[in-house]
C-alpha cells in the first residue's frame, strides 16, 4: 500500500493547443486527484496555473510524466507539499522575553546571570526552577530503527525527531529538542546522554534498534535521576493496551481468555508482550522472523529469554500462519505486507487486528477490513490510529509536573487505562476504540493519572498543588 501525498505542479498551458479539462483528465488517468487550482498568470496565449494534486507517492512521478509529454503543456516545476512543510526544519528556539535595553541584557546575561548560576551551584535542584530543565525533554535517536525504515542514520532521522518535538509541544506544552547521535555504540550512547542530561528534565529515547535499546534504557534509568523512556517500547505498548481494553469491550471477550499473537519481537514487540502479560493476557504467541519464541529455549537476546520463561507463552516454534489459526488478536509491529487475507480468515470469530508497522502496515487496511471486526493501524489517515503519540506527551508532562525520577510500570498501566477511558461506553464502537490524538482530554487525563501513580508509588519528588490535601 502506497503512502499518500500531495504535490503542487506549476504548468504553463498553451491555450491554442490544450484546455484545462484535458489536463485534469490526464492527471486523473495517471492516478492523481485534483484538489485545487490557482491561476498564477493569465496571458493571451498562455496561462500559468498551480495544480494541487493528491496522489500516492508511487504515482506522483506518473502524474508529472503524463503532463510533461502532453502537447501544449510545459511543467514549470513540481513541489511536494510534505517536503514543503519540512523546509528549514519544523521547530525553532524562541526567547520568552525580549531584550530591549542594557538593563534587560544585564539581567538575562552577564552580570545578572552570574548570581543565578551561583544559586544553582549552591543547590543543584534550583536548575528546575531557574532554567529550561523543568519542562525540557531530549528526543534522542541514533537513527538505527527509524519508523519501519530501518537503519537510515542520524541525519535521516532528524525529521522524525523534530516531529516528535512538535507533538510534545503542541499536545502537552512540553519543550523538546531532537538529538540525533552519530554513534550506534551502546556505551557511547549512554555516556553521551548522561553528559547532556543536566539540561533536560527527561529523556525520550526514539527509534533505537533492539536489542541495544533495552540495555540503553535500563542503564540510563538506573544511572540518571530524571525519567527515561524508550517511546517505541513503552509508548507503543501503552497505546496497544488501551486499544485492546476497549476492543475487548466491543467483542465482549475477557482479557484472560483471548489468544494474542504479537508479530515482530523487537523494541515495540517486547514491550507490548510485557505489558499484555502485566494486564492479564494468558495466551500469548510471540513471533519474529524465525518463528514463535519457544518456551524452554536458550536465547542470547535477554528479553526473548525472559519471554521464553513466561508460562503464558504458547505455540513455541510455529510460523505466523500456524499461530494465527484460531487467534483472537493480531498485533503487528514488524514490517509491511506480512499479513494476508488468508491469515485473517483463519482467525477466531470477531478478529481484532492492530497492524502497526509504519509507514505501511502489515496489511493494506482496505484489504483487511471485510475480514476483521476491529482494525487499527499506526497511520493518521485511517480510523483507530494506535500510535505512541497518544502516550508520550501526557506521560512526560505528568512526570515533569511531579518531578518523577522514573516512569514505572504503574505509571504506564495508569496511562493505558487513562487513554482507554477517554472513549466513553456510549461512543465506543468498531471504528472508535481509541481516542483521536486531537482529543484534548487525552493529555489532560494521562497527565493527571501519571502524577497520581507517581505519588502512589513514591517516585514523585514534588507534590503539585492540586494534589496537596
Ligand atoms: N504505531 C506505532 O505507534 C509504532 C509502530 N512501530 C512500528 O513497528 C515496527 C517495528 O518497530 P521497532 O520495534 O521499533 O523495530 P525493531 O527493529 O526493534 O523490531 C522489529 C522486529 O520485527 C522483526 N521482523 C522483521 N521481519 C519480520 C518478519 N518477516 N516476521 C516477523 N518479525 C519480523 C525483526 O526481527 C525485529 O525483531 C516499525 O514498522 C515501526 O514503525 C513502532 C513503534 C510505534
Ligand atoms: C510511531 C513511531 O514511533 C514509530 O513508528 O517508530
Ligand atoms: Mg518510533
Amino acid at each position: 500500500m502506497a503512502v499518500g501525498t500531495s504535490i503542487i505542479i506549476r504548468v504553463e498551458l498553451d491555450k491554442t493547443a490544450v484546455n484545462f479539462g484535458e489536463v485534469a483528465t490526464a492527471i486523473n488517468n495517471a492516478g492523481g486527484d485534483v484538489i485545487a487550482v490557482d491561476v498564477i498568470r493569465a496571458g493571451q496565449l498562455t496561462t500559468i496555473r498551480d495544480i494541487t494534486v493528491n496522489v500516492s507517492d508511487i504515482e506522483s512521478q506518473k502524474v508529472v510524466n503524463a503532463l510533461q509529454f502532453m502537447p501544449g503543456v510545459k511543467v514549470v516545476n513540481t513541489s511536494d507539499r510534505t517536503f514543503l512543510v519540512h523546509l528549514g526544519g519544523k521547530i525553532e528556539v524562541q526567547p520568552k522575553l525580549p531584550i530591549k535595553n542594557r538593563d534587560d541584557l544585564s539581567k538575562v546575561y552577564t552580570p545578572g546571570v552570574a548570581r543565578v548560576c551561583s544559586a544553582i551551584h549552591e543547590n543543584k535542584s534550583k536548575a528546575y526552577s531557574l532554567t529550561i530543565k523543568r519542562n525540557m525533554v531530549a528526543v534522542v535517536s541514533d537513527g538505527s530503527a527509524v519508523l519501519g525504515l530501518g537503519d537510515i542514520g542520524p541525519e535521516a532521522s532528524i525529521p522524525v525527531m523534530e516531529g516528535k518535538a512538535m507533538l510534545f509541544k503542541q499536545f502537552a506544552g512540553v519543550d523538546a529538542f531532537p538529538i540525533c547521535l552519530d554513534t550506534q555504540d551502546t556505551e557511547e550512547i549512554i555516556r553521551t546522554i548522561k553528559a547532556i542530561a543536566p539540561v533536560f528534565g527527561g529523556i525520550n529515547l526514539e527509534d533505537i534498534s533492539s536489542p541495544r535499546c533495552f540495555e540503553i534504557e535500563e542503564r540510563l534509568t538506573k544511572e540518571l535521576d530524571i525519567p527515561v523512556m524508550h517511546d517505541d517500547q513503552h509508548g507503543t505498548a501503552i497505546v496497544v493496551l488501551a486499544g485492546l481494553i476497549n476492543s475487548l469491550k466491543v467483542v465482549k471477550k475477557p482479557i484472560g481468555s483471548v489468544r494474542v499473537v504479537v508479530n515482530g519481537i523487537g523494541a515495540a514487540g517486547v514491550a507490548i508482550c510485557k505489558m499484555l502479560l502485566a494486564a492479564g493476557v494468558s495466551h500469548l504467541t510471540a513471533v519474529d522472523r524465525f518463528g514463535a519464541i519457544k518456551p524452554g529455549e536458550e536465547y542470547e537476546n535477554k528479553q526473548w529469554q525472559w519471554l521464553a520463561e513466561q508460562p503464558q507463552l504458547q505455540n513455541g516454534g510455529c510460523t505466523l500462519s500456524e499461530a494465527l489459526v484460531g487467534a483472537d488478536v493480531f498485533i503487528g509491529v514488524s514490517r509491511a505486507g506480512l499479513l494476508t487475507v488468508e491469515h485473517l480468515k483463519s482467525m477466531a470469530s470477531d478478529p481484532i487486528v492492530f497492524a502497526m508497522a509504519n509507514p505501511e502496515p502489515e496489511i493494506d487496511p482496505e484489504l483487511a477490513e471485510p475480514y476483521v471486526r476491529i482494525l487499527a493501524t499506526g497511520r493518521s489517515d485511517y480510523p483507530n490510529q494506535i500510535n505512541n503519540v497518544l502516550a508520550f506527551p501526557g506521560i512526560f508532562s505528568g512526570a515533569l509536573h511531579c518531578r518523577a525520577r522514573d516512569i514505572n510500570t504503574e505509571m504506564k498501566l495508569a496511562t493505558a487505562h487513562a487513554i482507554a477511558s477517554v472513549v466513553t461506553d456510549e461512543e465506543l464502537n468498531e471504528q472508535y476504540i481509541i481516542p483521536s490524538v486531537f482529543n484534548a482530554h487525552v493529555v489532560e487525563t494521562v497527565r493527571r493519572e501519571v502524577v497520581k501513580a507517581a505519588l502512589r508509588t513514591g517516585v514523585a519528588r514534588r507534590v503539585p498543588s492540586e494534589f496537596r490535601e
